[in-house]
């Protein structure tokens, strides 16, 4: 079984995808591979350069991912220009991964993809799992893990889909709005009703 983890930003994708590590699950972390494609002197990272200027390419070959963030959270025409060239890289990249799993004898391969809904990867997976959160935590955990000011964080969570959208769309959604054991738990029974363990 593919599963599709999924949820909006900072809501606990990563942190349901360690606890699904810890079933043995192998993971594809698409903003793992959105790093991946961006590496120095990679033709990707050289496009973005040619669309938003060459200073967001750092001393060292890398990508600036907190001017290319600045511009893209606030504008959404800048952030299609960017989402343009770097999702056909990401999602090749994605699939190459998850290929390479299930020929190596996986029997399940998680997904982890923060945009499933936005770029409507649905077809990427058998099964949806959503993380969810209310807004007001949401909000307060973005800030304080990305260090960000209250607007900045704002225009982070308006750049996707609202989270009720997702669990509409969601084959289950966990509830991480109380402490990692209450969603452990809610993830050990999903995985007991998918036959997963
Ligand atoms: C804009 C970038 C440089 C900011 O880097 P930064 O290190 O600050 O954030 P990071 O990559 O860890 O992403 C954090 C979260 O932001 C959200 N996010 C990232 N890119 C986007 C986007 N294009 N649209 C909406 N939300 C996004 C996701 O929820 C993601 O989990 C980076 O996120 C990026 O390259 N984005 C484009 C690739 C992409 O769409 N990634 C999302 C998963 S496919
Ligand atoms: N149940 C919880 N109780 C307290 N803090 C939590 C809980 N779940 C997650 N967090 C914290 O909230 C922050 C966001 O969680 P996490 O990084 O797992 O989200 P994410 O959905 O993967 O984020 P992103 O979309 O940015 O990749 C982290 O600092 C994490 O440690």
């Amino acid at each position: 079984m593919i599963i599709g983890l999924t949820g909006s930003i900072a809501s606990g994708k990563s942190t349901v995808a360690q606890m699904l590590q810890s079933y043995q699950l192998p993971i594809v972390d698409a903003d793992l591979v959105a790093r991946q494609v961006v590496e120095p002197g990679s033709e990707t990272l050289q496009q973005i350069a040619e669309a938003f200027g060459q200073d967001v390419i750092k001393a060292d070959g890398t990508m600036d991912r907190e001017k290319v963030g600045s511009i893209i959270f606030h504008e959404p025409a800048q952030r299609k220009v960017l989402n343009d060239i770097i999702h056909p890289a990401i999602r090749a990249e994605m699939l190459r991964q998850r290929d390479e799993l299930m020929q190596g004898g996986a029997a399940h391969v998680v997904m982890d993809i923060p945009l499933l809904f936005e770029s409507k990867l649905q077809h990427f997976v058998d099964k949806i799992l959503v993380v969810s959160v209310t807004e007001e935590i949401q909000l307060t955990r973005l800030m304080e893990r990305n260090q960000l000011p209250e607007d900045e964080a704002r225009a982070r969570i308006a750049s996707q889909l609202p989270m009720s959208v997702k669990e509409q769309g969601a084959d289950a959604v966990i509830y991480n709005n109380t402490t990692k054991e209450s969603t452990a738990q809610q993830l050990e029974k999903i995985l007991q009703q998918w036959a997963v363990i």
